[in-house]
């Protein structure tokens, strides 16, 4: 199967699923890890309609004062990081995904264990190798970013049977987090 054919079979298996229903739940997961708990930076990402809707963890993040950093993309493959302190600000961007507006400079993410990664994702391995979407965002990002990392996927799409390239990351079954909570 290349990934083409993945991301194909991915996006018709999620699109049997109520993406309200299962953020709300994986929401609910979240708040109960310790990580996210002590988290005081978290960086996430406006959902798609195709994915779990995020709006609950974004704005749950700001009602617990924490910093929300969200990523606008800046180039091919390439996204930075803009806190944002009112969900209020965002835009539509870059494939139609709500993006901080250009007016807001770019910061370093911080790098610690009170750093919270929020990740998406189409589908991901059984054994963790995560398939995104096709532009290398993550890939590039999570080679070198430091921080606690959860991929966001829903339990349908974690699949046995699923392509992968050198440079794909891995995720432990600690690090992926569905509706019914840790896979592990
Ligand atoms: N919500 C969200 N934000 C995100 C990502 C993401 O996966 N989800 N990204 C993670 O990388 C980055 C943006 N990358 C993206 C890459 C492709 C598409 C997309 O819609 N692709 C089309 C196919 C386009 C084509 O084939 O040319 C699609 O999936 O239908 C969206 C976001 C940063 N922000
Ligand atoms: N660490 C990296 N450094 C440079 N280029 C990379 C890196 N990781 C991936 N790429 C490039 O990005 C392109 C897309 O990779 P891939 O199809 O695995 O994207 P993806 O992980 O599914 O997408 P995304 O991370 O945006 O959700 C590939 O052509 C690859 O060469």
């Amino acid at each position: 199967m290349t990934k083409r054919e993945a991301r194909a079979r991915a996006k018709a298996l999620r699109a049997a699923l109520n993406m309200q229903t299962t953020g709300r739940d994986m929401a609910k997961a979240l708040f109960a890890l310790p990580c996210w708990q002590k988290a005081d930076t978290v960086l996430a990402f406006a959902s798609l309609p195709d994915e779990p809707n995020t709006w609950p963890i974004l704005q749950r993040a700001l009602a617990d004062g924490k910093r929300l950093l969200l990523p606008r993309v800046s180039g091919a493959g390439r996204m930075e990081w803009v806190e944002i302190p009112d969900l209020a600000l965002l835009r539509q961007g870059a494939y139609g995904i709500p993006e901080p507006p250009g007016d807001l400079l770019a910061v370093c993410p911080p790098e610690g264990d009170r750093t919270l990664l929020l990740i998406p994702c189409l589908a991901v391995r059984s054994d963790g190798v995560r398939l995104g979407r096709g532009g290398g965002y993550y890939d590039r990002f999570l080679a070198h970013a430091k921080g606690k990392r959860l991929l966001l996927c829903p339990a349908a799409l974690v699949l046995p049977d699923l392509p992968a390239d050198g440079w794909d990351i891995r995720f432990s079954p600690d690090e992926i987090l569905t509706e019914k909570g840790l896979l592990q």
